[in-house]
């Protein structure tokens, strides 16, 4: 691996008297593409949703880009991060959600520009040109005008996609991109995430059921199971000879759903 931008230490998420993540170790290394499968509630979106700032940690310490990311220092002591500390960490990372998430009442030329104008500080001919670049990226150049309403769902997902890298993150999130979409509009949006895993440097953490896709684009496989990794290696490894009980019978439930 190479030196890691994602760093977990002993990381331990409650929700009230359920722990979620249990005393979690896992590092992500630079430009690695890594798939995160396992059973539902296991833990897999929060461990995206703590990257993105959207949900804290109860104890341990993370590191993004060699920076303590829930942390800062103070006089060589870690201390709970201000919220202009976790604004800048957050410039490292894009995500990706089930339910795209776009703005409804603004365009898609709007969705994608709004983010670097009003955060990174960019000029409107500057993000109209970075949104021409990644809406071309996703093959929606010619859809710039429309509402996200007149847009079907792979192309919505794919506007997310734009969005997200329309902010040059290190890091993106895929938080089961293609969960809330009809079948037949899946192969739009896995095309769309594998030409970045193939031509850019970008790190890729992805939570998916799509196994198959997960073979093709992964460097490395980690299988959850309630809030630690069982298992994990190459993706011919865990999908083919998975070592552990729990990893075995997951995916022959999972291909084999009675
Ligand atoms: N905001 C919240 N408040 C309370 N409990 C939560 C919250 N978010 C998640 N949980 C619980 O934490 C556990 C892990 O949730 P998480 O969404 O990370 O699982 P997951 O592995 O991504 O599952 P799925 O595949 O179903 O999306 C679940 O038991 C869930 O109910």
């Amino acid at each position: 691996m190479n030196e890691p931008i994602i760093k977990f230490d002993k990381v331990v998420k409650r929700f009230g008297d359920v722990t979620v993540l249990d005393a979690l170790d896992f590092e992500v290394g630079k430009g690695e593409k890594v798939t995160i499968i396992g059973p539902s509630g296991s833990g897999k979106s929060t461990v995206l949703r703590i990257l993105m700032t959207l949900e804290t940690i109860n104890e341990g310490v993370i590191h993004v880009a060699g920076k303590p990311l829930w942390h800062q220092y103070k006089d060589d002591a870690l201390v709970p991060a201000s919220q202009e500390h976790l604004r800048e960490m957050r410039k490292e990372m894009g995500m990706v959600f089930q339910q795209f998430n776009l703005f409804p009442h603004m365009t898609v030329r709007r969705n994608v520009t709004e983010a670097p104008i009003h955060v990174l500080g960019l000029s409107k001919e500057k993000a109209n040109q970075r949104a021409e670049e990644y809406l071309e990226l996703v093959g929606l150049s010619d859809q710039a005008d429309k509402f996200p309403s007149k847009l079907s769902g792979g192309q919505q997902q794919r506007v997310a996609i734009a969005r997200a890298l329309a902010m040059r993150p290190n890091i993106m999130l895929f938080d089961e991109p293609t969960s809330a979409l009809d079948p037949e509009l899946v192969g739009e949006v896995l095309t769309v995430i594998q030409r970045l895993a193939q031509e850019h440097d970008l790190t890729m953490l992805l939570v998916t059921h799509e196994m198959q896709f997960a073979k093709q684009i992964s460097d490395r496989v980690c299988f959850f199971d309630k809030g630690r990794i069982v298992e994990e290696g190459p993706p011919e490894q865990v999908f083919t000879e998975p070592r552990e009980e729990r990893t075995q019978e997951f995916l022959k439930a999972f291909l084999n759903p009675a």
